[in-house]
């Protein structure tokens, strides 16, 4: 552990004042083969996410997938890449800044400010900044839903971290997960109403979330769990029948198993069983990203097709869902309980208090 680093020195009568930060996964700075390298060293060195010893992960990571996986990946980050940006990042970033406005709507003096556990901006840099700007209290959101080792606990390791090399910490708060939100399945749930009122109703809803390695299960991981619990409450709320809807699993990486059913085999089975139309949406992803538009709204699409299939819907994710946002903005007002952020009797008791102080000649 390194010793602090050299801070703003303490300002005496300084009000609290409380910020929002938002954490998502990130994404690389362009679709290019360096910048994957530089990404998927960060993301695939996490010992969260890759869960084999140390030194044998390492010797492959380095001797082989940082050798043959960037130029590929770069290939499919290339066909969503937008002029703005890696959709992920553009989203996150558009969030954040909604969020901000909803909060200050209904009241909260707070910033909002978005970082990413892999890449720009970091969360440490981050954190640095906003304790630079006099945050005192900070409300840490990860923008998973279901929460995950490889995920939520990932973006908590690196606030501690930077908390590791801090003097004067703010006070932290951690959103776990928010997969059984009421708001939030009712976002979803408009969702998938509004796309079918536009596109139709299809056969089939598939739910396709991020896979995770199977053994995660058995070890304590609540993800899977915590997807299923999504998957069912958002039936429910759509009136959807076992036979209407499936939850599956997405992104399997590497030879080991991963949580079943996978997506896109499920796919070429349900429509080689006969299922003409089948409508995907994939709950567990806040924002469009490689992942969904990319491995679902391409690769998924022309598997199913190819499988006999004759209409896939691809449904958006809540993005900048006017109703997404708000269950955002429910989730984060819940959690500042006990801050006081909506008006300032501390600035103005803490000002009578300093007068009172200096005019006696104490600091303190
Ligand atoms: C939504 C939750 C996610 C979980 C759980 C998750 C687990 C997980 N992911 C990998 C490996 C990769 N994931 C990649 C991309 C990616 N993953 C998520 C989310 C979850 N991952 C998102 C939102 C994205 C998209 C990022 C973007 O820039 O758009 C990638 C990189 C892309 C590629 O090269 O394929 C990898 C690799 C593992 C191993 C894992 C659980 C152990
Ligand atoms: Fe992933
Ligand atoms: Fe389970």
């Amino acid at each position: 552990m390194s010793p602090p680093k050299t801070e703003a020195p303490y300002v005496h009568g300084s009000a609290p004042k409380t910020a929002i930060l938002f954490c998502n996964l990130g994404t690389p700075d362009a679709p290019t083969p360096a910048a994957l390298r530089r990404y998927l060293a960060q993301f695939l060195s996490d010992p969260r996410v890759v869960e084999i010893p140390r030194l044998i992960w390492m010797f492959i990571l380095h001797g082989i997938i940082l050798r043959v996986r960037p130029a590929k990946s770069a290939q499919k980050y290339a066909k969503v890449w937008t002029s703005e940006g890696s959709p992920l990042k553009v989203w996150t970033d558009k969030q954040a800044k909604l969020l901000q406005g909803l909060l200050g709507e209904r009241g909260h003096r707070v910033t909002v400010r978005y970082a990413m556990r892999y890449g720009a901006p970091a969360i440490g840099a981050t954190l640095d900044a906003l304790r630079a700007e006099g945050a005192t209290r900070v409300l840490v959101l990860p923008a998973y839903p279901q929460y995950s080792g490889a995920t939520t606990a990932s973006v908590v390791d690196d606030v501690a971290r930077w908390a590791l090399q801090t003097r004067h910490l703010p006070e932290l708060r951690f959103i776990n997960h928010y997969h059984d939100d009421a708001a939030y399945i009712a976002a979803l749930a408009t969702n998938v109403r509004q796309h079918w009122a536009e596109h139709g109703r299809p056969d089939r809803l598939v739910m396709s979330f991020h896979g995770m390695p199977a053994r995660t299960l058995a070890l304590g991981d609540p993800y899977h769990c915590e997807c299923l619990k999504t998957g069912r409450l958002l039936a429910e709320q759509l009136g959807l029948t076992q036979q209407d809807y499936q939850v599956t699993f997405q992104s399997r990486f590497g030879k080991a198993k991963w949580l079943e059913p996978y997506t896109e085999p499920t796919l070429k089975k349900i429509a080689a069983e006969g299922v003409k139309h089948v409508a995907v949406i994939c709950p567990g992803f806040s924002a469009d990203c490689l992942e969904t538009l990319e491995e679902i709204a391409i690769e998924a699409r022309n598997t199913f097709l190819q499988a006999g299939g004759q209409r896939f819907d691809y449904i958006p994710c809540l993005n900048d869902a006017p109703a997404g946002m708000r269950a955002l903005a429910d989730l984060t007002e819940r959690h500042l309980q006990g801050w006081p952020t909506q008006e300032a009797p501390d600035a103005a008791a803490l000002k009578g208090q300093l007068a009172r102080a200096q005019a006696l000649g104490a600091k303190h």
